[in-house]
């Protein structure tokens, strides 16, 4: 099962909303962690569960870079505000670091979780077919 983090900015939290919306058939077979709002929003929104930590300016993007210095995360989609500056950039910075450093791949904008996301998509989807065929 991917486990996948959740992450986004405030001017950018409606863009998740829609994102999580859109591919929650995918997502809904997925763990899902978030930072505090993004993890609450899109719980309410989608039904998804998902384990929600601190909020962002409060030490949540420390948290998911702890999971990922850990191996506990497969994947990162953060939708960042590129555009405001935040009051926790060295903690946003350091959560891009050690994607880098442990090699997890880390979408910063919709495209990219896009791409991501048919990823995921196609590789349930093969798994669902190998379990069909061997059952
Ligand atoms: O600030 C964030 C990421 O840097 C997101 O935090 P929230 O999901 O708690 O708003």
């Amino acid at each position: 099962m991917f486990r996948i983090a959740l992450v986004a900015h405030d001017e950018k939290k409606a863009e998740m909303i829609e994102f999580a919306k859109k591919h929650q058939t995918v997502l809904s077979q997925c763990e899902l962690t978030a930072t505090g709002t993004t993890g609450k929003l899109v719980q309410q929104h989608t039904g998804l569960p998902v384990t929600a930590l601190m909020s962002g300016p409060l030490g949540g993007d420390q948290q998911i870079g702890s999971l990922v210095a850990t191996q506990a995360l497969d994947m990162i989609i953060f939708m960042r505000d590129p555009l405001n500056a935040q009051a926790h950039e060295p903690d946003i910075a350091a959560l891009l670091r050690v994607c880098d450093v442990h090699n997890v791949p880390l979408a910063t904008n919709r495209q990219s979780a896009e791409i991501l996301m048919a990823f995921v998509k196609l590789h349930i989807e093969g798994s669902e077919k190998n379990a069909n065929r061997t059952s």
